[in-house]
């Protein structure tokens, strides 16, 4: 049987000496580019910028959704605005108090908005806006870096948000990050996500060049699912 996924590269984890090669030769074969912002306060770490969305947009088409981990969302997606992002993403963590401000300032922009949950935050934290949305990211690390280790228990709230999408016709895709890799292929594949972010563990960790990962995740991915891989690269529904 093949399977039709949606592949999006978290950039944080690719090679970068080699930035232009693979971005190159990911363009065409994945869905969305995977872009982690932290301000050393949400987590302890910083890695991509709006700045960087700039420069992969010089060279790539592909849709970017930037994944806010920041105490303060509200300064970044001003700066998100500006840079040539398609999709923002915050954590539902920070956003009590301005939610619905900033996912309207978002749409009004002609933005997606989307809203992660870390591990341990539950779905009925977004049951107030969750009609609004976009896309709805399930953690299944403590977000902060690559590496990180894979929290089964997450996979329930796939199912949970792809019963209640189902049961109210609400439009968002629902997307995994975290560890997603040979281990964890099978289960992930059994909840169905929409989207897979895929890091160092399942993509560019794999080989010495990109060609060679990319064929190498294929490879795994088909072996533990026993499904054919397809991406669908085009997808627009998020
Ligand atoms: O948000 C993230 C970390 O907080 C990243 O998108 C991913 O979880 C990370 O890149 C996953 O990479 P891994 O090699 O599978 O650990
Ligand atoms: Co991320």
């Amino acid at each position: 049987m093949t399977e039709s996924i949606q592949v999006s590269p978290s950039l944080m984890t690719m090679d970068l000496d080699h930035f232009k090669e693979q971005i190159k030769f990911l363009n065409g074969k994945v869905s969305f580019y995977h872009i982690d912002i932290m301000d050393g306060h949400f987590v302890p770490n910083i890695t991509l910028s709006p700045w960087f969305i700039e420069q992969v947009r010089k060279i790539s088409d592909v849709p970017m959704s930037a994944h806010l981990m920041v105490t303060n969302p509200s300064f970044w997606v001003q700066q998100l605005i500006a840079s040539k992002c398609e999709m923002i993403c915050m954590h539902a963590e920070v956003i009590n108090g301005v939610a619905f401000r900033l996912i309207d300032q978002i749409h009004e922009a002609g933005l997606k908005v989307g809203v992660v949950l870390n591990p341990e935050t539950s779905i009925e934290t977004l049951l107030p806006y969750i009609d609004l949305l976009d896309k709805v990211t399930v953690m299944t690390v403590d977000p902060g870096f690559a590496g990180q280790r894979f929290l089964k228990i997450c996979l329930n709230k796939i199912v949970e948000l792809r019963r209640l999408r189902e049961n109210n016709n609400y439009k968002y895709s629902i997307e995994i990050d975290g560890s997603t890799n040979l281990k964890h292929w099978k289960m992930l594949a059994d909840v169905k996500p929409d989207i897979y972010i895929i890091g160092r563990s399942g993509l560019f960790g794999l080989a010495d060049n990109i060609e060679d990962c990319w064929n190498q995740m294929i490879k795994e991915y088909e072996e533990s699912t026993g499904l054919f891989f397809s991406n669908s690269a085009n997808a627009t529904n998020s």
